[in-house]
């Protein structure tokens, strides 16, 4: 199923008619140089033209009050002193005689990406729209916004399709107020924002986005706050948010629809955020929530302006809801500590609600970050935000790599009685070995040398590790006899002959030869029930899980809070994602981890199974393939002892991986 992208250049026919500096950065342009730079790098064309319509009255009134809605029904036929005069009652927005149909166009173009999503017409889809929604309350425009699009598609969706839960992720830079308000009270819509604020010193300058504010009566729990009380930003502080915070909360509520309030104004330059996140990092966060609600994920325009940022991270967007690889994360830096205050605090008022984040530790005794603290002399404050930060739009910043698909996505390696999955292709290596190789791989990884198959699966899976190298494959997978076995053999190719970074993901328990963990290149890091003496170290760390990999939401757990992270920050260049004979991991979460693990290496993942299990060739290679994993159940609360546990092993690694930090350094 494809992905729609809804435009209609009739929202770029409104903009400012009077002096108003707070208003003057919205303009027509923004959507204009959106969408060109879609058409332009042939995203357009990929995708589904979805025809934008009108919202009716009815639609609107899911948001907004009667008396609102009627007076903005009047603004066409006003007068430029009354536009002026019908503005001023609110906020940071302005009023034009064609505001009202954009409006309704813009609100209607959420509609129907919701219809086409939930049709099944389209997997998930985006639409660029302005004015844009997130601020506008039930009686009130606000910072630029009309009618609360998003709000509206949400109440839409419950009330014609039946959806259960609504996940909003608003990752714009401004909180999304309007829809906090829409929702505060209703536990079936799980609003999540994070937004510039600065201890109430920005704009909006509500208390009520502090991370305190966590949703009221039913719905307390389902609204989360996550502030930036520093400008600055950047990748690291963003990922580590939705791994720390974000996706366990997500993967707990298993929502069956995906809004996002895809403002802009988060990425560097943008004049408003002041963040220095590249546009590149929104591949990411769209991957990382393609795998929830069954991929029905809708993507709606809020800020974003800068229109050389916003046009790049539009396009990382689209190109990334279209199924391509994502770019591996440039070296991401640790999060700040403002940052990690805010994750401190956020994911303390909310372990009252939400069973992954029971363990969480209590709000830090004093916020360091806003202390300047004492620096040893000279030392520079390495804090973000400080007076010498330029203004954003003297930002520069490379423009993003471009993300070529491999011409084969999924090549792999069966026994001639296996049937190949449609979409992908077999792969065996055919041109005689080399006979150095040959020899070399006998000797040290074949029981019996003459075993002429063994020797035949081992060389496929060495050339296919070449040609993910040089990216004419993107993704493997290959039924082997002993999977410790191919592991071994290919951690020690692509070690040594293409000297790259390997992750290792082991599922399920077994042997892992210790010469791989003593490389200290590969970083290998496997989930079982073990109860291992052996301490987890840097490069080799375990995770141990009281009822094994069939937990599935401590194994949910142990994925966000630790092996995302650590593939993050470690950034190999190919993952090897092992099956481990009895791991009792069931296929949906065996699919969901084959998706997640494709952020890293560009989709390079490579996955080894033992050949009796030729049943999960079609289910993993389907992931590989990039088509959404099936939703997990709900997920009920993790065994604490694994919490813990799990607690303990970031606590001692985290000195070693950064990413793993959820608190503030302790002031003395
Ligand atoms: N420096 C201009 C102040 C603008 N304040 C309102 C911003 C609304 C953003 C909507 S995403
Ligand atoms: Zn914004």
């Amino acid at each position: 199923m494809g992905t729609a992208l809804i435009y209609d250049d009739e929202m770029t026919k409104y903009k400012l008619l009077w002096v108003d500096p707070a208003c003057k950065i919205e303009v027509p342009e923004r959507l204009t140089v959106s969408h060109e730079a879609l058409v332009r790098t042939g995203l357009a064309d990929r995708c589904v033209s979805v025809p934008v319509r009108e919202a009716t009255d009815a639609e609107i009134l899911l948001a907004h009050s009667e008396e609102y809605l009627e007076a903005v029904k009047k603004t066409p036929y006003m007068s430029l002193e009354d536009l002026m005069e019908f503005t001023r009652q609110y906020g940071d927005v302005y009023f034009h005689p064609n505001i009202y149909h954009c409006a309704k166009l813009a609100a209607g173009a959420a509609l129907q990406l919701v219809d086409s999503v939930m049709t099944g017409k389209v997997r998930n889809g985006m639409t660029l729209v302005r004015p844009p929604g997130h601020h506008s309350m039930r009686s009130a425009a606000n910072g630029f916004c009309v009618f609360n699009n998003v709000a509206i598609a949400a109440r839409y969706a419950k009330q014609k399709y039946g959806v259960q839960r609504v996940l909003i992720v608003d990752w714009d830079i401004h909180h999304g107020q309007g829809v906090q308000y829409c929702f505060e009270d209703d536990p079936s819509v799980l609003y999540f924002s994070w937004h510039r604020y600065e201890h109430q010193k920005f704009w909006p300058h509500l208390r009520n986005s502090d991370y305190d504010i966590v949703g009221k009566e039913k719905g307390a729990g389902f609204n989360i706050n996550v502030p930036w009380n520093k400008v600055g930003m950047e990748n690291g502080d963003y990922l580590s948010v939705f791994c720390h915070v974000l996706l366990p909360v997500a993967y707990e509520f298993c929502p069956d629809l995906v809004l996002v309030c895809a403002g802009f104004d988060s990425a560097i330059g943008d004049p408003e955020g002041e963040m220095c996140a590249t546009p590149d990092v929104f591949a990411h966060l769209t991957h990382l929530l393609m795998n929830l609600a069954g991929g029905k994920l809708c993507a709606v325009l809020e800020g974003g302006y800068n229109l050389t940022s916003l046009a790049q991270s539009v396009c990382q967007t689209v190109q990334t809801l279209l199924g391509d690889p994502v770019p591996r994360p440039a070296s991401l830096n640790s999060p700040c500590i403002s940052a990690l205050e805010s994750l401190q605090c956020v994911r303390s008022a909310h372990k009252a609600y939400w069973s992954c984040l029971k363990h969480a530790a209590d709000l830090p005794t004093s916020t360091i970050s806003t202390k300047r603290i004492k620096l040893r002399e000279g030392e520079e404050t390495t804090e973000k935000g400080g007076e010498e930060e330029k203004d954003a739009e003297e930002k520069v910043w490379p423009e993003p790599p471009k993300r070529v698909t491999p011409p084969v996505c999924a090549a792999l390696v069966l026994p001639d009685d296996v049937a190949c999955p449609e979409g992908c292709e077999r792969f065996s290596f055919s041109e005689d070995l080399d006979p150095l190789l040959a020899s070399k791989l006998r000797e040290s990884f074949l029981r019996d040398a003459d075993d002429s198959t063994a020797l035949i699966t081992i060389s496929s899976l060495i050339a296919l590790t070449e040609k993910m190298e040089k990216n004419e494959i993107c993704s493997g997978l290959a039924l082997v006899r002993d999977v410790t076995k191919a592991m071994t053999s290919i951690v020690q190719h692509v070690t040594t002959v293409l000297s790259n970074r390997v992750l290792v993901v082991c599922v399920g328990d077994g042997n892992v030869p210790s010469h791989i963990t003593e490389d200290r290149e590969t970083l290998v890091v496997q989930m079982g029930s073990a109860q291992t003496d052996e301490q987890s170290c840097k490069y080799y760390i375990r995770v141990c899980l009281k009822k094994g990999c069939s937990d599935t939401s401590g194994f949910v757990q142990a994925v966000f809070g630790l092996l995302l992270p650590l593939g993050y920050e470690y950034d190999p260049s190919l993952v090897v994602l092992v099956r481990m004979p009895d791991s009792g991991v069931s296929d949906s979460l065996w699919q969901q981890l084959t998706g997640l693990l494709q952020s890293f290496a560009l989709g390079h993942t490579l996955v080894l199974l033992q050949e009796e299990e030729k049943a999960l060739v079609g289910l993993t290679a389907s992931s590989l393939l990039g088509n959404p994993a099936p939703s997990l159940k709900q997920l009920q609360a993790p065994l604490t002892e694994d919490v813990e546990a799990l607690e303990r092993l970031r606590h001692r690694l985290q000195a070693d991986w950064k990413l793993l930090q959820t608190t503030a350094p302790q002031t003395q």
